[in-house]
């Protein structure tokens, strides 16, 4: 039986902890001792290549699937503390929603199944896409239908929205309405929001936070604003057809060469100096160099790593 005592207000400001997290699959590790940390508040993307282990943190956190090492907490209560439950609400790419029902019935149903049930929300959603609320699920569009789902998660009032992929579907233009959607609900409510996503661009435009996965561990985690001004994207010329010695002094993330010439995205530990032309990386440059090198060291900051100066999510 777990300890579901120990957690108290200060904890709460933790959307997500994850201590030793880990989860198998017969002999196959899909989670391996991930540990990490997301303060309320925030809209973190979590971003790994394919296979990395998103969906199955999302299980974690939502219960469809079971840790077999380490904990999870959601708010400071483990993720199976009575009344977690009722904090965060999940939306996946499959969005299951009753066909035959209409839009009304289904915003009926969420208004009947959930006590803290946000009517007007829910309707604000659907209406400001202009969802006929008498059609039938089966007749809306992907984007309609996304919309829906995100009204009825919404409606919910959750202080946390796990979303893996949920725009995967959806054209540009309405990718672009439901990501705004997303953030104003998001701000007015407060709302914590954990987002799987491929798309980089729609990362570096909507999330502050970052989670990377590979293999199954966590290559990143942290502030963007903190963890992107770490690297710098370095060119020159090689030396005997290798990387130059002084650069050994940081960490290199990633290195390309292109005859003579190299560009390499490191993470520095001190002054760079050298006859080399630097550039600050964007979001999207610093997470596809970790995606493509997964062996990369990972880098946390102290925000994201449990136990480190608490009050400094505040
Ligand atoms: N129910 C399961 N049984 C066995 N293996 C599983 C199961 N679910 C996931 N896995 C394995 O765990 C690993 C991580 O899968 P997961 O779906 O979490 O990755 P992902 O990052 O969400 O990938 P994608 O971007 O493709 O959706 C994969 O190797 C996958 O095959």
């Amino acid at each position: 039986m777990r300890d579901t005592t120990t957690y108290g207000t200060a904890d709460a400001r933790w959307a997500l902890e994850a201590r030793g997290l880990g989860k198998r699959y017969r002999r196959r590790w899909a989670l391996k001792d991930c540990t990490f940390r997301v303060p309320a508040g925030r809209i973190a993307a979590l971003v790994g290549p394919n296979g990395a282990g998103k969906s199955t943190l999302l299980n974690l956190a939502t219960r469809l699937a079971e840790p077999s090492a380490g904990e999870l907490r959601i708010f400071g209560a483990p993720a199976d503390a009575p009344g977690t439950m009722g904090r965060w609400a999940y939306l996946g790419q499959d969005k299951p929603l009753f066909k035959r029902f209409t839009v009304e019935q289904t915003l009926r149903m969420g208004r009947e199944l959930n006590p803290g049930w946000d009517q007007r929300a829910a309707e604000r959603i659907v209406r400001s896409g202009q969802v006929p609320l008498d059609a039938r699920v089966e007749t809306l569009s992907g984007g309609q239908r996304t919309r829906l789902a995100f009204a009825l998660a919404f409606g919910k009032r959750p202080e946390l929205l796990l979303l893996d992929e949920p725009m995967a579907d959806l054209d540009p233009v309405a990718r672009d309405e439901i990501g705004s959607l997303l953030l104003s609900e998001a701000a007015e409510h407060g709302t914590t929001v954990l987002m799987s996503s491929h798309l980089l661009s729609e990362i570096e435009d909507m999330c502050d936070y970052l989670v990377v996965l590979a293999e199954g561990r966590v290559r990143m985690a942290g502030e963007a604003d903190e963890l992107v001004p770490m690297h710098t994207l370095v060119t020159g010329v090689t030396e005997e057809d290798a990387l130059p010695a002084a650069l050994n002094a940081h960490t290199v993330i990633e290195v390309r060469t292109s005859g003579r010439h190299f560009t390499a995205l490191v993470r520095r530990q001190g002054p760079l100096q050298g006859p080399w032309q630097l550039t600050e990386p964007g979001m999207e440059e610093v997470l596809l160099a970790y995606l493509r090198s997964p062996g990369a060291p990972a880098l946390l900051s102290p925000t994201a790593v449990p136990g480190h100066r608490e009050e400094s999510a505040a």
